[in-house]
């Protein structure tokens, strides 16, 4: 280990630096741009290509899409066993990152309906086929964005040397606003991608192109953390840690079991039974890792109402008006609202809000904050309630009116006309009707009817689908919620879970934290199958009410617990134990030490030399 940091500070001080950052930084950070962009790309038109595509249910299609990110936030543990124990962060970035690509090409390839579009009608013929390879698309995408997630934040950390305490705290805000910069342009892009026709027998939406771009950018990711590998430190993989934890607590549970008769005395932690066998620094980390675990136990319900913003929201507005004027909106397009406030939000809060309550003498601790972000998120869920009302309302009233009636009562409704032409050889005829957003009409032409002449009155058209009058800016109050809620409850857990942790368990307690994301997303499904409300806004309110009780127990929890600094616990054991030591390997090792420095000035000195040499 000693080895491992002396050669750590000779890299770090020998590799370039740009105003004060690792030149490597820029490298890992356009990676997580371009990773970002590709996944959140991706997922903002999926719950579409399963309703539109796919031909799926609503439900159906919010049950596959959160066991997809739930599966996302699982694979991190598996990535960061990898890592740690086997290739290291470096190679699991690159081989996961491969496997992603694939990944997302298969879903591409699955999007095009041409492929068993046999008798060229515009729908696939062999939709086992499409299902198939979209699974199996996201399955490759779930291993991959999930298992390289713990690795790139926690190689990124590696680049920086002890000494850069404040350049990495920077790194880590950066790194949060490029996730956002990336999903943000993504969310924006593959949207209106979809909403193009393409077809090589039939025009249809193209849900080929929208998840080919995202393919193509998970290309770029990969390349650009390729080209910056001859300048990143590579930290050697530490061991199975995972596997060392999971056999310490099974030894100190099945220990304290054996000697369960009241003869022996009783210990103060259950873990101290691992003391027979383990080391007491491994305990003392155990412990630390395990009390902020116990504090994730509620988490997972922000989650629950966090992700349902890709799922019921989206299609929630799908059945709202997003004619903004200049520009129309598609319903999922509105995600787009949660990263553009995550870039003003951020800002805002560090450099106001933050130092703001600090000036009120109020002492606002990351639990704190992590509790003010789950009554946020709440609040979101009542205001989506409130639209949901809304949007019900007007459907029921639309089912009493004819049109006509309904301009009279809604005369701001925006009306798209369009001209139709029937034509037969030379002679053709033109009928013009108008369209609410969002509403499908059929027409009937009578088998009779003459072309040459005006056909406007003689065909007649039955509404399918009728037109959406609550508008989609109504739902960006419950977007505004759920993004400040993300802000005190994400960007301060990260920070959390990353300064709580021993320092060999970073990676794990990431780990910990990305699958209360996934339970999170199981919650999701459980809630929605066995409560089966009839209406949308009571699920709305359940969900909300959910997090508000789960709120109070968390607050609750947050009070009994006690920070810590796991650096100076760490080093309190290592003295211990430096005492315990006798002089021999005392000796021993500062003779290494001394060596190992030698080796490493006298490189020092050839470096340099060797610059001057060049100049
Ligand atoms: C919160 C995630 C577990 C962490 C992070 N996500 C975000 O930062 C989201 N605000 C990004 C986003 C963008 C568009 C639509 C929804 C969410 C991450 O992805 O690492």
């Amino acid at each position: 280990q000693l080895k491992d940091r002396l050669y750590k500070c000779h890299f770090i001080k020998q590799s370039k630096e740009v105003c004060g950052y690792p030149l490597s930084i820029f490298f890992i950070v356009v990676n997580e741009f371009c990773e970002r962009f590709s996944y959140y790309g991706m997922r903002a038109v999926l719950v579409l290509y399963f309703k539109y595509f796919l031909r799926w249910d609503d439900d159906l299609a919010t049950s596959i899409y959160h066991t997809f990110v739930a599966l996302c936030y699982l694979t991190p543990i598996l990535g960061a066993i990898v890592a740690d124990s086997w290739l290291g962060k470096f190679k699991t970035i690159i081989y996961l990152s491969i496997v992603y690509a694939i990944g997302q090409v298969a879903m591409a390839v699955s999007a095009i309906h041409d492929i068993t579009d046999t008798d060229r009608d515009g729908t696939p013929n062999n939709m086992t086929f499409h299902v198939v390879l979209s699974m199996v698309g996201l399955f490759l995408i779930a291993l991959g964005t999930g298992g390289i997630k713990p690795c790139v934040a926690a190689f990124g950390g590696d680049q920086f040397g002890d000494h850069q305490e404040r350049q990495r705290r920077t790194f880590f805000s950066v790194f949060y606003l490029c996730i956002n910069g990336g999903s943000l342009l993504s969310t924006i892009i593959t949207p209106i991608l979809r909403a193009q026709n393409c077809g090589i027998y039939s025009k249809q939406k193209c849900y080929s192109l929208a998840f080919g771009v995202p393919a193509a950018l998970m290309v770029v990711a990969l390349v650009v953390f390729i080209v910056g590998s001859g300048m990143y430190y590579k930290a050697k993989p530490e061991g199975n840690i995972m596997g060392d934890v999971c056999k310490c607590i099974g030894f100190a549970i099945s220990n304290r079991y054996k000697h369960r008769s009241k003869q022996y005395p009783s210990r103060e932690h259950w873990m101290d039974w691992a003391e027979d066998k383990y080391d007491k620094l491994l305990i003392a980390q155990i412990k630390m890792v395990l009390k902020v675990l116990f504090l994730y136990i509620p988490l997972p319900m922000f989650w629950t109402l966090f992700d349902q913003k890709g799922s019921r929201w989206t299609l929630q507005a799908t059945t709202m008006d997003g004619n903004f004027g200049a520009i129309v909106i598609q319903p999922d397009q509105m995600q787009t609202v949660n990263p553009i406030l995550i870039l003003t939000l951020v800002p805002i809060m560090d450099s106001v809000i933050y130092p703001l309550i600090k000036k009120c003498g109020l002492n606002f601790t990351p639990l704190k904050r992590m509790t003010v972000g789950m009554f946020l998120a709440a609040l979101a869920f009542v205001c989506a309630a409130v639209v949901q009302i809304e949007i019900d309302v007007s459907r029921k009233h639309l089912t009493y009116f004819n049109l006509t009636q309904f301009l009279k009562i809604f005369p701001f409704l925006i009306i798209i006309r369009a001209t139709f032409f029937l034509q037969s050889g030379q002679l053709s005829c033109a009928f013009s009707r108008d369209f609410g957003f969002g509403s499908s009409y059929t027409f009937f032409i009578p088998s009779t009817l003459s072309l040459g002449s005006n056909c406007q009155e003689s065909i007649t058209g039955a509404e399918d689908i009728k037109p959406n009058s609550v508008h989609m800016a109504l739902q960006v109050p419950q977007y505004f919620f759920i993004t400040a809620g993300e802000v005190m409850f994400s960007v301060t857990g990260l920070e959390f879970s990353y300064s709580q942790a021993p320092s060999n368990m970073k990676a794990v307690l990431q780990a910990g934290w990305l699958l209360t994301v996934a339970i999170g997303n199981f919650i999701v499904l459980i809630v929605a199958e066995v409560a089966k409300l009839p209406k949308q806004w009571t699920e709305y309110v359940l969900f909300a009410s959910l997090l508000l009780c789960v709120c109070i127990i968390f607050s609750i929890m947050a009070y009994f617990y006690t920070y810590i600094d796991p650096t100076e616990i760490e080093a309190k054991f290592r003295r211990n134990v430096g005492d315990d030591d006798d002089d021999k390997n005392d000796k021993q090792r500062k003779l290494e030490m001394e060596m190992m420095k030698r080796d490493l000035d006298r490189s020092d000195d050839e470096h340099y030399k060797g610059k001057q040499t060049k100049m």
